[in-house]
């Protein structure tokens, strides 16, 4: 298989907090969701990505290219978009597309006004006078316009309204029709995650509990709700966390489809993104 992105045995450490031996592999045509915690450690991962902060351990390839060797070729190929918008306050658009245009040997001017006309953003109004999510949609027009195979978006849709989201979102999708490109989406906005990745995968405490396809958690887990006698002569194997609520057990299980063949009457429903965060970070083990 291709990748676009492939990480082997990233470790970052900071005095107070280390990222240790992340693997992660994005195939091309492709977007991988990336979720956590707040700190779990999912914008150092993209900082070591993108060098910003300086890797400890493991390699780093994107296109197959190690990011550090090759670092200036890899970076036409890779557009980034963070929660904040870093142009200068007093720079309008028509201007930022001039100098975007000396930087980027594939910029596109008439993708750019495209996108520009597409969000509804004047071409000559300077940044300090948009909106968040105006900022944020310059950004996404910047970073559409200059062709990049691999986007990478850190929490860059948290500012927007959902009308916003979703027309990003449908603009990832067609993105990726095009099966030499891919995205890396870190969101707390998991609703959006289960609009459009293939790929989950999961930090908690700076360590990669999971990579999933969308398609096996959909198929694969789920949230029973029972009883607490039902709940005391559950096979422990199939339980990956539960939370006892007032008149119920709510229990996150990996394999909902064998289960409901055993218990033919027990009420499982598909667990989402959200789901498996919650469980797993606050849900309780069977030990
Ligand atoms: N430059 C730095 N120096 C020291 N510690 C850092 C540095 N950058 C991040 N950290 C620490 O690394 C940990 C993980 O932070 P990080 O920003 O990667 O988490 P995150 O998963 O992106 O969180 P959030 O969802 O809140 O954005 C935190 O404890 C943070 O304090």
């Amino acid at each position: 298989m291709d990748y676009a992105l492939e990480i082997n045995h990233l470790t970052k450490r900071y005095k107070d907090f280390c990222v240790k031996d992340i693997s992660l592999k994005i195939p091309k045509g492709t977007i991988m969701g990336l979720i956590g915690e707040n700190g779990a450690g999912k914008s150092t991962i993209i900082n070591t990505i993108l060098n910003i902060a300086k890797k400890d351990e493991g390699d780093i390839k994107i296109f197959n290219k190690d990011v550090y060797q090759y670092e200036s070729v890899v970076k036409e190929d890779i557009a980034v978009i963070f929660d904040e918008c870093h142009f200068n306050p007093n720079m309008k658009p028509d201007k930022i597309g001039i100098m975007m245009s000396k930087i980027y040997k594939n910029w596109n001017q008439e993708t750019y006004l495209k996108y520009l006309n597409q969000f509804h953003l004047s071409k000559d109004k300077k940044i300090k006078e948009f909106s968040k999510g105006m900022k944020m949609k310059l950004s996404f027009a910047v970073a559409f316009s200059h062709n990049p195979k691999l986007l990478i978006l850190d929490e860059a849709t948290s500012g927007l309204d959902p009308v916003v989201r979703e027309e990003i979102l449908d603009i990832l999708k067609d993105y990726i029709v095009n099966d030499e490109n891919a995205v890396l989406i870190s969101s707390h906005i998991t609703s959006d995650l289960d609009k459009v990745a293939d790929y989950i995968s999961f930090v908690h405490e700076g360590e990669l509990l999971f990579t999933k396809t969308y398609e096996d958690i959909q198929d694969n887990y789920g949230i029973l709700r029972c009883g607490k006698q039902m709940f005391e002569i559950l096979n422990k194997e199939d339980v990956i966390a539960y939370k006892k609520e007032e008149f119920e057990y709510r229990v996150l299980i990996h394999n909902r489809q064998d289960f409901m063949k055993v218990h033919t009457d027990a009420i499982v429903e598909k667990a989402d993104v959200e789901d498996l965060m919650l469980f797993y970070i606050r849900g309780e083990r069977v030990l």
